[in-house]
């Protein structure tokens, strides 16, 4: 794998000659996670997918750069908010699809340890439409760990899961996506402030940093310093509405 390089996006995003977002300005540390918040359709997942090389509703007037001056393409995964998995293909099937897609062989054994650490090692042989929406999107979860990319872009990955299947999923991750370059959307500042490296706060105005601890993360949730950064947060998020 290559080396994660840091991202910077600079730019505005309009949609109907309207201005959705921006002119923002937001630097993705190497090697880190970025997360993202703000109100709902403020952007998120818009600057996500122009990070992805996606199709958007509307047109970007800016730059996306890499700090190793690299293309993006080819080194990024992404978790859509929707889960994306095929209907006809089993959940062992749907976490190798990309492999699949490039037309090459599989590492069904990494597969089915990330399955087994995702709790779905009892359903490997499932259908989606036989599973609940957390166990549809913890296959999806194994689906993007999978890709051995230096980006990844996660839009609200852990949404539809338990408070302690959370906690857990956010562990796995943080686990296997070290030394990458992370971009996680989220709507909770306890996420935000427990993965973290910085914690960026979208306006149609801007892009806000918002101060992050000096412990590194995966942060302990209950520890004080940590309540009280996810409280400060909470706090500015419902003044911005
Ligand atoms: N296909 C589309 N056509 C027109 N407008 C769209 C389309 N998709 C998204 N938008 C608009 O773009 C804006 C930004 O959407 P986006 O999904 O990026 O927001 P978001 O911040 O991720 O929202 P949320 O937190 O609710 O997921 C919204 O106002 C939305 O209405």
């Amino acid at each position: 794998m290559t080396q994660a390089p840091a991202i910077h996006v600079r730019g505005t995003h309009e949609v109907d000659g309207v201005r959705q977002f921006g002119p923002l300005d937001v630097r993705m540390p190497a090697g880190k996670w970025t997360c993202i918040l703000g109100r709902s359709g403020v952007g998120k997942s818009t600057l996500l997918r122009l990070i992805a090389g996606l199709t958007t509703a509307g047109e970007f007037d800016g730059h996306i750069t890499t700090s190793d001056a690299g293309t993006l393409e080819g080194r990024v995964t992404v978790m859509a908010q929707s889960d994306l998995l095929l209907p006809w293909l089993s959940v062992l099937e749907n976490t190798v699809l990309g492999a699949r897609l490039r037309g090459e062989d599989p590492d069904m054994k990494k597969a089915q340890g990330l399955l087994d650490r995702v709790g779905l090692s009892g359903h490997l042989d499932k259908r989606p439409n036989a599973l609940s929406g957390g166990m549809r999107q913890r296959t999806a979860l194994a689906r993007t760990l999978m890709e051995d990319r230096p980006i990844a872009l996660l839009d609200e990955p852990f949404s539809a899961l338990d408070a302690s299947t959370r906690a857990d999923m956010q562990e796995l991750a943080a686990e296997v996506l070290a030394a990458k370059t992370v971009l996680l959307v989220t709507h909770d500042p306890a996420e935000a402030v427990r993965l973290g490296h910085q914690i960026t706060v979208l306006t149609p105005d801007a892009a806000q940093t918002w101060p992050t601890l000096h412990i590194p993360p995966i942060r302990d949730q209950y520890a004080p310093a940590t309540v009280g950064c996810q409280a400060g947060l909470l706090a500015h998020l419902r003044e911005m509405r």
